[in-house]
C-alpha cells in the first residue's frame, strides 16, 4: 500500500539545501527548490551556475557535501529498479559505441530488467526505426540526441531530467525535442530541463528555477516572471481620467506617439484594477518586458565570465 507522503511524492523531485564543493570553488550552494509533475520546469543558469552538478547529483553520480535531493520520495541510489523511476539525458553527445543503436539500447533494457519489446518502441518514439541498426557511435549530433532520449524514456519514468537538450541541434531537432517535452509534461511525467538561453526556456517551459553561482536566483511560473517588474504598455478609452490615477499609485507614464502609454512600476493586475475602480475600459494591457531582458537583469550580478567594458 502506498502511505500518503510517498503518494503526495509521486513525481516530485525535492531538493533541500544541496551543497556541493570542488576544493575551494563552491558549485551548488544551499539550493532549495522542488519540481512537479505534469509541466515543463526549465532549469536556468549563465555557463557554470551548477545546473549540471545539481542534476548529477539528483542522479547520484556527484555526492553532496551537504543536503538532500529525493525523486518520488526516496533516494536514487537506493531505488532498485532507477531507470523505471527516472530517466536523465546527461551529456548526449558522448556514445562512442560500437554497438547498433539497437543493440545499444537492448543492452540497457537486459541489464535494467526492461523488456525488449520496449526498444523498438522508443526506437520509432525518437524517429530512429530505419537507422536502429547503425553504429551509435557513427550518429551525428542530432540522432545522438534521439538515441539519448530513447535511452532515457526505456523504462517508462515518470521523472526526466535533460542537461542542454537543444545544444547543437537544428531547427528541426529543436522543434521535435520541445514538441517531445510538452507531450511528455502533457502525460503528467515531471521534466527537470537545462539551458542557459531563455529564449529557449520561454518557448517550453511553464515554471522556471534560475540560478547563478550555485544559489537560487528565482522559483517562479513563466506568467508571473514575466510580469515581474515590467514595462506594461496601456491603451485605455479615456487616458485623461486613468493617467492621473495611476500616477497617484506609484506608476511613472512615458507617452506613446499612438495613443498608448508605458507604465513603469505597476502590474498588469494592479492597472486592471485601477481601471476598474474609475470606470475606465483598457483596450491594450501588454507587459513589454521580454522574458530575455528579465533573465539577464537576474543573472547579471552571477556571470561568471563577463566580456569587459569597450
Ligand atoms: N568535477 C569538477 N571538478 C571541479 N570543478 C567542477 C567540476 N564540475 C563542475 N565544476 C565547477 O562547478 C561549477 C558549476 O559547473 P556546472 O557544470 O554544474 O555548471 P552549469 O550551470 O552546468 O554550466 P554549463 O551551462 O556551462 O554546463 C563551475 O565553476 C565548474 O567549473
Amino acid at each position: 500500500m502506498i502511505d500518503k507522503y510517498a503518494r503526495e511524492a509521486l513525481g516530485m523531485i525535492r531538493i533541500d539545501r544541496l551543497t556541493k564543493r570542488f576544493g575551494d570553488r563552491t558549485a551548488v550552494d544551499g539550493l532549495t527548490f522542488t519540481v512537479e509533475p505534469g509541466r515543463v520546469t526549465g532549469f536556468l543558469g549563465p555557463n557554470g551556475a551548477g545546473k549540471s552538478t545539481t542534476m548529477r547529483m539528483v542522479l547520484g553520480l556527484d555526492k553532496p557535501n551537504s543536503g538532500s535531493v529525493t525523486i518520488n520520495g526516496r533516494d536514487y541510489v537506493g531505488m532498485t529498479r532507477p531507470m523505471r523511476e527516472v530517466g536523465a539525458l546527461l551529456n548526449a553527445h558522448a556514445v562512442h559505441d560500437r554497438r547498433t543503436a539497437r543493440n545499444h539500447l537492448l543492452c540497457l533494457a537486459q541489464t535494467n530488467g526492461i523488456p525488449g519489446r520496449r526498444v523498438d518502441e522508443v526506437l520509432e518514439l525518437v524517429g530512429l526505426e530505419s537507422v536502429a541498426h547503425k553504429r551509435a557511435g557513427s550518429f551525428s549530433l542530432g540522432m545522438g540526441q534521439r538515441l539519448g532520449i530513447a535511452a532515457a524514456l526505456l523504462g517508462d519514468p515518470q521523472v526526466l531530467l535533460f542537461d542542454e537538450p537543444v545544444n547543437g541541434l537544428d531547427p528541426e531537432g529543436i522543434k521535435w525535442i520541445r514538441e517531445l517535452m510538452r507531450g511528455l509534461a502533457g502525460e503528467n511525467r515531471t521534466l527537470l530541463v537545462s539551458s542557459h538561453l531563455m529564449s529557449e526556456m520561454a518557448q517550453t517551459a511553464d515554471h522556471l528555477v534560475i540560478i547563478g553561482k550555485g544559489k537560487l536566483i528565482a522559483d517562479i511560473g513563466i506568467g508571473e516572471f514575466l510580469r515581474q517588474g515590467s514595462n506594461v504598455l496601456v491603451r485605455a478609452d479615456d487616458q485623461d481620467r486613468l493617467v492621473p490615477r495611476l500616477v497617484e499609485a506609484g506608476g511613472s507614464i512615458q507617452q506613446g506617439t499612438d495613443g498608448s502609454f508605458i507604465v513603469t512600476g505597476l502590474d498588469t493586475r494592479q492597472i486592471g484594477k485601477i481601471a476598474l475602480d474609475v470606470g475606465v475600459v483598457l483596450t491594450e494591457l501588454t507587459p513589454q518586458r521580454s522574458l530575455e531582458q528579465a533573465y539577464m537583469g537576474l543573472t547579471r550580478d552571477s556571470v561568471e565570465f563577463q566580456a569587459g567594458a569597450a
